[in-house]
């Protein structure tokens, strides 16, 4: 490998290919959205059943995302990131190839499996090939074509209207695609890796930090109140957008699915360019906290705006996209000020695994609020048990980001660095 290459080139290389990769995974994890209708209509399935599809996805991962972290140490990301994109196409071809809802939700099952691990070998890439500066900008990057995967597939009723037209399976086969993609750029990067290691040009890495439970009773307030805003805040934001809100559109306020599934995708195209500027900006003028609080607060305020008033779909698709833009990109830097160095990877490894119980919870009472009340097309009214319980969830997310804001996000406390 020629030394230009190793030295400058190599770690946009290896971003480039964890980027693409992250686009085909984040494509694959929101293709049950764009499909939940005609699977009610052409399957039978109910909104519990449409619900376990993501649920699934995350329930495992409430005990496999530490064995993940446990795996990145033991093997190292390269390897781990090739397996777990096997693991993740694995699950989309069961996905979309099997007869009935149980091989589905098996699909599913080992696709989540696969893809929070990945996620995490990701991340352990990107520390290890940046070290020298850049890792938080490249990690934005890549976030933000995993965005970009979230949003086709959202435009993926306009972009292959005639896969759609043919039924629920066309649209998973171009998913399961979409998986083929992400393991092809996996499988390029090992490979790279691989040859960097053997020519001596490969990354440092660095000494493993395993999940230490002790930990946690150094974490202040400030990091659980941001840990109960990870949960609810992922939690409204994931179940809905990713699984009901196309549904939702279709049926309450009379789109055609290409419309709402374009309508969706906004808020995924807005955060493709805004979180990483507005990562920028908090990083300028140094802080985090109140930035996170207002995009916590708009959350809310989209879904009331959404349930409550004749306003346009416009203004809370607009509401929600600067707080899934905001949140995300003060969430995580904010987090690696509340605690030390030392004690990051325990910090965000237990923000994943209550994010996931969330996420896995709120996908599955939506779809039992949603059944109970009958939510349908004939029925629009059916789903406001469900927008009450996103509501109050923003509500109360919205109250803890506050809290850290009056607890430990005054312009004082975030001048310092703080030491956990
Ligand atoms: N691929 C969608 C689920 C991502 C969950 C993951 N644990 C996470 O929080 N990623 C960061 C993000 O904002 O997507």
């Amino acid at each position: 490998m020629n030394d230009k290459l190793s030295s400058r080139a190599l770690p946009w290389l290896v971003c480039a290919l964890v980027a693409a990769a992250l686009y085909g995974n984040y494509y694959v994890y929101d293709s049950i959205g764009p499909v939940a209708d005609a699977l009610q209509r052409q399957r039978g399935f109910s909104d519990t059943q449409v619900g376990l599809l993501n649920a699934i996805y995350n329930l495992p991962n409430v005990v496999l995302i530490l064995l993940g972290g446990m795996l990145v140490d033991r093997f190292g990301a390269a390897r781990v990131t090739l397996w777990t994109a096997a693991v993740c196409l694995a699950g989309a071809v069961l996905t979309a190839l099997s007869p009935d809802f149980f091989g589905m939700a098996a699909g599913r099952l080992l696709f989540g499996i696969g893809a929070e691990t990945f996620s995490i070998a990701t991340l352990a890439v990107l520390a290890q090939y940046f070290v020298g500066g850049n890792v938080a900008f490249a990690m934005g990057l890549a976030l933000s074509i995993g965005r970009l995967g979230s949003f086709s597939s959202d435009m993926s009723p306009t972009w292959f209207a005639a896969a759609y037209a043919q039924g629920w399976q066309p649209p998973l086969l171009i998913a399961a695609g979409m998986a083929a993609t992400s393991f092809g750029a996996a499988l390029l990067y090992w490979w790279l890796d691989r040859r960097a290691a053997s020519s001596g040009k490969g990354p440092a890495v660095p000494q493993a930090q395993p999940f230490v439970l002790r930990d946690l009773l150094h974490f202040g307030k400030a990091y659980w109140y941001l840990l109960t805003l990870c949960v609810l805040w992922y939690s409204v934001i994931l179940a809905f957008r990713s699984t009901f809100s196309i549904k939702y559109f279709q049926h309450v306020h009379g789109l055609d699915l290409a419309t709402a599934g374009a309508m969706n995708s906004y808020v995924f195209l807005a955060a493709v360019f805004a979180t990483p500027a507005f990562g920028w900006l908090c990083d300028r003028i140094g802080r985090y906290a109140p930035f996170l609080a207002f995009g916590a607060v708009l959350l809310p305020v989209a879904m009331a705006v959404m349930t409550l008033t004749s306003a346009s779909l416009w203004v809370s698709t607009a509401l929600i996209g600067v707080s899934f833009s905001l949140v995300p990109a003060v969430m995580w830097p904010l987090a690696s000020k509340l605690v030390a160095p030392a004690r990051f990877g325990t910090a965000i490894g237990l923000m994943w695994v209550a994010q996931n119980a969330g996420i896995g919870a709120a996908n599955l009472v939506a779809g039992w609020l949603n059944d109970r009340a009958g939510a349908s097309a004939q029925n629009p009214a059916g789903y406001e048990p469900m927008m009450l319980f996103f509501g109050l969830a923003g509500v109360v997310g919205a109250a803890f980001a506050l809290m850290l804001w009056f607890t430990a996000g005054r312009r004082a406390h975030e001048a310092v660095t703080h030491r956990g």
